[in-house]
């Protein structure tokens, strides 16, 4: 082509496509859904949003402004309608989970959290539920979990006690829920509560994440990476084989292991039958425990950390919880906790307003389509609910916003609203499998903590800033910390 002829073929190109964007995003079928003009055209807001972690907040500010259906990006909704949320999530709905969970988990073969075939998901879930399951967990688990939040409290407890900067909470709480679900995965503690940090094969599988969120985000810049040959860097793009070297160790114990040494996989083996048996390969094995790390791991320990930071905040509250504790057997029994009124209320109350996943939890339209406040999101489509929206909805909690440990009470009163609305462990089929053991911890983690450390305050170096939640995927407090003290001769119970 003839030089003087470039730069018109180019500004054609440039028109045609223009009008071409313009077109197919003003006659799709999501031209009608409410929300801002340059969702129909790009995804770049979005995706801005997501990578400064600040997905929630911007899509809630779509909501009150827009409604509970907005378009978001060209091929992506959100949906805080309750209808809606309840079509998106009920069992059968036929809406499966995106390609964002397999982008996003550092594995080669996708595990329980991300399997997209609802036959295959089916069948790893039976093949799980057994040894989640809440009567299993406290016969084979609950003293090692026990043992590991007791540890963890004791640690706080000297950080805290007579130190002017006092305990970083967030930072025992991490190492205690990392210790426990890499106990139940590999049958063998990490020793990270002991070491007072995590090991190698965590700071990898982090790696791996961070690695799995560009993958997800920004595709082309996560194949240039490899091309990068900086140890750092490298350190990313290849923690996925460290992940997968390191889970010989699960099959290993999956195999061998007799007693405490039997991992959860073991467990589960030994209860299935033969076909089922069969379905849970080694690689899948190497797969799920690193994948159960992921979900296990920090899901506890931010939700421990905000319920801390959260009772500090209101002294008569932290003192009517450490009255309710202190009135407790000196067992701490798991039955004596599930019973404890304030203590459940303010967990449920944590789960509400600072649960660790309250963000988008995408799915695809299925073939029949979506119909939902009198429109129509035909197949293929994005559609991501986000309870961070939900739990905050006046209409539906009342004083959403603030932060009510008596709240959840007397549950016979919520509403069905209520119950519809509260989401903090997800719902349908792809519900939390570990939340049993979630709320083991929680409860145990919680009520030792408020009988050993009485009267703990937040250090002075914390202000609410700091609390903020950085959203990636789960929520993290901004600051990376949560400072307490305790005074001298003041942790002691009554
Ligand atoms: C307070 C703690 C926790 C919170 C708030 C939480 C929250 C959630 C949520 C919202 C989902 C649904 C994700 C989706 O639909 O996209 C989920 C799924 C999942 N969680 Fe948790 N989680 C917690 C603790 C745990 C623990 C301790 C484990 C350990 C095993 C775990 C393992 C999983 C797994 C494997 C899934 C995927 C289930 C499936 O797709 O079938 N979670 N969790």
């Amino acid at each position: 082509m003839p030089s003087n002829l470039l730069l018109p073929a180019i500004v054609l190109a440039a028109v045609a496509y223009l009008i071409k964007a313009f077109y197919s995003a003003n006659t799709s079928a999501l031209s009608t859904l409410p929300g801002p003009w340059y969702s129909k055209y790009t995804n770049i807001v979005l995706r801005y949003h997501i990578l400064t972690g600040r997905r929630i907040f911007y899509v809630d500010a779509l909501h009150q402004r827009y409604g509970g259906v907005v378009r978001i990006a060209p091929r992506e909704v959100a949906v805080s309608d309750i209808s809606g949320i309840a079509k998106i999530h009920k069992i059968g709905s036929g809406f499966l989970k995106s390609e964002f969970y397999q982008n996003l988990t550092p594995t080669r073969e996708p595990g329980i959290f991300a399997m997209q075939d609802p036959h295959a998901h089916a069948a790893r879930r039976r093949l799980f539920a057994r040894a989640f399951s809440n009567s299993n967990l406290k016969t084979n688990w609950e003293s090692e979990v026990r043992s590991k939040a007791e540890l963890a409290v004791q640690k706080i407890k000297q950080d805290a006690v007579g130190s002017a900067k006092g305990a970083d909470v967030l930072k025992w709480w991490t190492l205690m829920a990392t210790d426990v679900i890499a106990h139940l995965s590999f049958g063998e503690s990490f020793h990270m509560l002991e070491l007072g940090k995590q090991t190698g094969y965590i700071d990898a599988l982090q790696a791996a994440l961070l690695s799995g969120v560009l993958r997800a985000e920004l595709p082309l810049v996560h194949t240039l990476l490899r091309y990068i040959p900086t140890e750092r860097i490298q350190k990313i793009v290849t923690a996925d084989d460290v992940v997968f070297e390191y889970g010989a160790l699960a099959i290993r114990n999956m195999r061998q292991g007799v007693g405490n040494a039997m991992n959860l996989f073991g467990q589960m083996v030994a209860a299935s039958d033969s076909q089922e048996k069969a379905s849970l390969r080694d690689e899948d094995v190497r797969t799920e425990a690193g994948n159960l790390i992921i979900a296990g791991s920090d899901t506890t320990a931010v939700t421990l950390t905000y319920l801390v930071w959260a009772v500090l905040n209101q002294p008569q509250l932290q003192a009517d919880l450490e009255r309710e504790i202190a009135s407790l057997s000196a067992d701490l029994t798991l039955s004596e906790l599930e019973d404890a009124p304030l203590l459940n209320s303010i967990l449920d109350e944590v789960l509400r307003l600072y649960g660790a996943a309250p963000g988008a939890l995408p799915r695809i339209v299925p073939s029949q389509g979506l119909s939902v406040n009198g429109f129509h999101i035909p197949e293929g489509v994005e559609v991501s609910t986000q309870a961070y929206t939900n739990h905050r909805d006046s209409s539906i909690f009342p004083n959403a916003l603030q932060f009510d440990g008596r709240r959840f009470l007397d549950k016979t009163t919520m509403t069905s609203q209520q119950k519809a609305a509260f989401m903090p462990f997800g719902g349908g089929s792809r519900v939390c499998i570990g939340l049993h053991l979630a709320w083991m911890e929680l409860r145990l983690g919680a009520a030792l903590f408020f009988r050993h450390c009485r009267g703990a305050t937040l250090s002075s170096c914390m202000s609410d800033d700091m609390m903020e939640m950085d959203n990636r995927f789960l929520i993290s407090p901004k600051g990376h910390c949560c400072y307490i003290r305790v005074e001298k001769g003041g942790q002691e119970e009554a």
